[in-house]
């Protein structure tokens, strides 16, 4: 006999299959109260026009769809099905023809173009702040229904950033969207990665042999980009496109199919480009997991339980294994047994420094053990290649792959790459053969003459069954590698890929799933019946550019929303910190984790002072926390003109002052980080810190996720009457800043301005309690 729930789950499912077949409630209203309209508006919008669109429509709640690629693309707003639907003319509209909201004017197309560009108040993406509990369960259809054209939305406002950056007509408002780099030259150039070239670009500026800073920018490792000569502009015909592979501070190097001569020896500049094929999966994923509500799949079992219609499941009885990385502490066991025990889905949720990515290893580990075939994701690569690099640490015979372009993985990794096992497989040997042959053949067939008709027609049909039978073997021999291995890694957008699309296993566990949007986790759980997620929501989400689209809920991690949902039962917090000094932890432990984090003897009380070459006493008088006031120091924050973001040059100078001090105790300026959550004092303390401090690394918080200094110093920024404090009051920002110190964490700040607001007030008075206070005057001499 079924049990209650189970005749209750069949019926909400039979229900829901119901409404699946229905017209939505919106359209079955309008059906019945008709007429109602759609307006199709020209291909000759801009994308920045139809990004205004899309949010208008949005914020009215106005069904609202964009069809078509390049300039054939074009936006209707209104349902499909309405009954009168109007076709606006080509040449209708003008740029300025923006729509008006009912509650006033919608934002011109250069306020829209700061607040995407500027991010928010920062000069990057924005990160959107929780949306509100009462959407955190949503059914699968609606789920679907509200991020398909949140997608959308996000694409179009990343291919309005790309244009306005590349049409820009000055290269400098082009350069200083971030998308841009100018004036570039060549420093090197390898070949290598599995027959790619590397390109290494360098700042022109000086032209000589002394290498200048690279400016300001937001291109990241992985981002799609065109070279083009710095002397044309940002529409031109680019000399070549390619990935970024490394950003340092000073250089760039991009991996290219192949190296362009004529690039060697001009200036170039650098675009990023808007990435389409990311978008494409993500619409895919989400058809998939529509389609999966009805058509089954391997990950059905997991979808009631994911969208709140049936609570997580575990196996009964404890789960025996033996551990294979030694010293797992208590906190790490459980979530190791939790996960194990899972029959659906189970959290592992990982503060600062818990050891969350050794226990996704021990959890992988233990599953190969067990004979599942496992899927190991994470949002970016080099989180998978983190993954992969720690697999093979831990046991070199494990069978597995890393798929994905050869130019996005680390050098580390190539060896386990599908490519690399591709090639050396033998069928792979025997699609080589295939090409040879068919090379050959094309010698013979442009020797022939014009008239040997029989002869030419018998070389192409030969030609043709090569080039069949090349792509089958080929076929097999990524089918034979995927299907020896037992661990697949791949990014939550690569589990999309051809490749993988037939591919099942028997569990999906993704890496630092907090960092990554709820379509592209889907991803990697559709293909498989049970799934681990790992992660910690109360550190920064994922970037998302379309602030009306963050603001939807495009930027809430499915790990944020299971949490709330399942996070009594699912989820397993790791408890013991490997990374800061225990003063560093009690301020975030008690803030942000419930008092439930303590930490591990070898970290509880280490100091600067126990570094190699640090001076005890200079290190002492340091302290392990520092706060430096700038209150009644006259340092002004300062916005630049058409920038959000913020500057405080004062600031920036103490902060460079506690720095030389942490030099002169002897601490290495690569064990020092300096960060700041704005881009523009990022720009300006890397001015400003001349060749002496030219190790030291400084970096916006965001840019700092993930990573660990022996030594901290955080510039805040904000000093103003008002008291503003912008999103310097996301929890999570400041929470991922302090995180990232194991040993000196300093706090450069005004207090009068940050006090006033009560989590950063808490924050100073932790500081001030428990470490050295003293005003920026005393730094800087003023
Ligand atoms: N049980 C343990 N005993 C000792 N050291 C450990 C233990 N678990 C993890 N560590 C150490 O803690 C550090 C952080 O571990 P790991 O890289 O797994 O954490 P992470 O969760 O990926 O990092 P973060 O928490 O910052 O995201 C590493 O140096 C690791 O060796």
């Amino acid at each position: 006999m079924p049990s209650d729930a189970a005749l209750k789950r069949n019926a909400k499912n039979k229900e829901r299959q119901k409404r699946a077949l229905e017209p939505p409630a919106k359209l079955k209203a309008s059906v019945q109260d008709a007429p109602t309209v759609s307006i199709l508006f020209p291909t000759a919008l801009t994308p920045r026009q139809r990004a205004l669109l899309h949010e208008v429509a949005e914020g009215n709640s106005v069904a609202h769809a964009s069809a078509g690629e390049g300039a054939e693309r074009r936006i209707r707003l209104g349902e499909a099905a309405a009954s009168t639907a109007v076709e606006v003319p080509d040449g209708a509209l003008s740029d300025d023809a923006v729509p008006h909201t009912a509650a006033g004017a919608a934002p011109s197309p250069s306020q829209r173009g700061a607040r995407n560009l500027g991010a928010g108040e920062e000069g990057g993406p924005s990160r959107a702040l929780a949306v509100p509990p009462a959407a955190r369960a949503p059914t699968l259809e609606a789920f679907v229904a509200r991020t398909l054209p949140l997608i959308e939305m996000e694409r179009e406002a990343e291919v309005v950033q790309a244009l306005e950056s590349s049409a820009a007509a000055r290269p400098e408002a082009a350069a200083a969207s971030g998308r841009t780099l100018l004036n570039l030259r060549v420093r090197d150039a390898e070949g290598g990665l599995l027959g790619r070239t590397l390109l290494t670009l360098v700042s022109n500026k000086g032209g000589g042999s002394i290498v200048a800073p690279l400016p300001a920018h937001r291109l990241s490792t992985h981002d799609l980009v065109a070279l083009r000569p710095a002397k044309g502009g940002g529409a031109d015909a680019p000399l070549a496109s390619g990935v970024v592979y490394r950003v340092r501070e000073d250089s760039l190097t991009v991996a290219l199919e192949e190296a362009p001569d004529e690039a060697i020896d001009q200036p170039l500049r650098l675009d990023k480009l808007a990435n389409e094929v990311t978008y494409r999966r993500l619409r895919e994923t989400l058809t998939a997991l529509g389609r999966a509500a009805t058509a089954g799949g391997p990950a059905a079992p997991l979808l009631d339980v994911l969208f709140g219609a049936a609570a997580p499941r575990f196996q009964e009885a404890p789960v025996p294994w033996t551990p294979r990385i030694p010293r797992l502490d208590h906190s790490q066991r459980a979530a190791v047994s939790r996960a194990l025990a899972a029959k659906d889905i189970a959290l592992v949720h990982g503060p600062p420094g818990t050891g969350k990515t050794t226990t996704v290893v021990e959890i992988i580990l233990q599953e190969v053990a067990r004979g599942s075939k496992v899927l190991a994701t994470a949002a970016s690569n080099i989180a998978v290649d983190n993954l992969v690099e720690r697999l093979v640490a831990a046991d070199p015979k494990l069978k597995l792959v890393r798929t994905g372009h050869a130019a996005r993985l680390l050098p580390s990794v190539l060896a386990a790459s599908l490519e690399a096992q591709v090639l050396a497989s033998d069928s792979s040997a025997l699609a080589r053969d295939c090409r040879r042959e068919m090379k050959a053949a094309t010698v013979r067939l442009l020797k022939l003459g014009r008239k040997d008709y029989a002869e030419r027609r018998a070389l192409r049909s030969e030609l043709r069954t090569l080039a069949k039978e090349e792509r089958s073997r080929q076929q097999k021999a990524i089918a034979e590698v995927l299907g020896r291995a037992a661990v697949v890694c791949a990014t939550l957008t690569g589990t999309l890929s051809y490749e993988l699309r037939d591919v099942a296993f028997d569990v999906a566990v993704v890496d630092e799933a907090a960092q990554a949007l709820e379509a592209a986790t889907w991803g990697a759980l559709l293909k498989a019946p049970r799934a681990v997620l790992a992660g910690d929501h109360l550190q920064l989400p994922p970037t998302v550019i379309s602030d009306a689209a963050a603001r939807q809920g495009l930027a809430e991690t499915l790990f944020e929303r299971l949490q709330a949902l399942h996070g009594g039962v699912a989820s397993e917090m790791l408890a013991v910190q490997y990374r800061m000094h225990g003063d560093v932890m009690a301020w975030a432990s008690h803030e942000l984790y419930d008092d439930r984090l303590t930490a591990a003897d070898a970290v509880a009380a280490h100091t600067l002072a126990d570094l190699p070459d640090v001076d005890p006493r200079l290190a002492g008088e340091l302290g392990v926390l520092a706060l430096i006031d700038t209150a009644g120091c006259g340092m002004e924050e300062a916005a630049e003109e058409g920038s959000e973001s913020r500057a405080n040059p004062g600031e920036a100078r103490a902060a460079l002052a506690h720095v030389r001090r942490l030099l002169a105790a002897g601490v290495r300026p690569a064990d020092i980080g300096v960060i700041t959550p704005y881009n523009a004092q990022v720009a300006l303390l890397r001015e400003m810190r001349g060749e002496a401090l030219a190790a030291v690394e400084i970096s916006s918080v965001d840019g700092f996720q993930g990573r660990e200094k022996e030594a901290i110093v955080i510039s805040m920024v904000r000093c103003n009457a008002e008291g503003t404090i912008g999103f310097l009051s996301d929890r999570r920002r400041m929470n991922v800043a302090v995180t990232r110190a194991r040993r000196h964490c300093a706090l450069v700040c005004d207090s009068e301005t940050v006090g006033r607001d009560a989590f950063l007030g808490r924050l100073l008075a932790h500081f001030e309690a428990h470490g050295e206070y003293s005003s920026a005057a005393e730094l800087v001499g003023d």
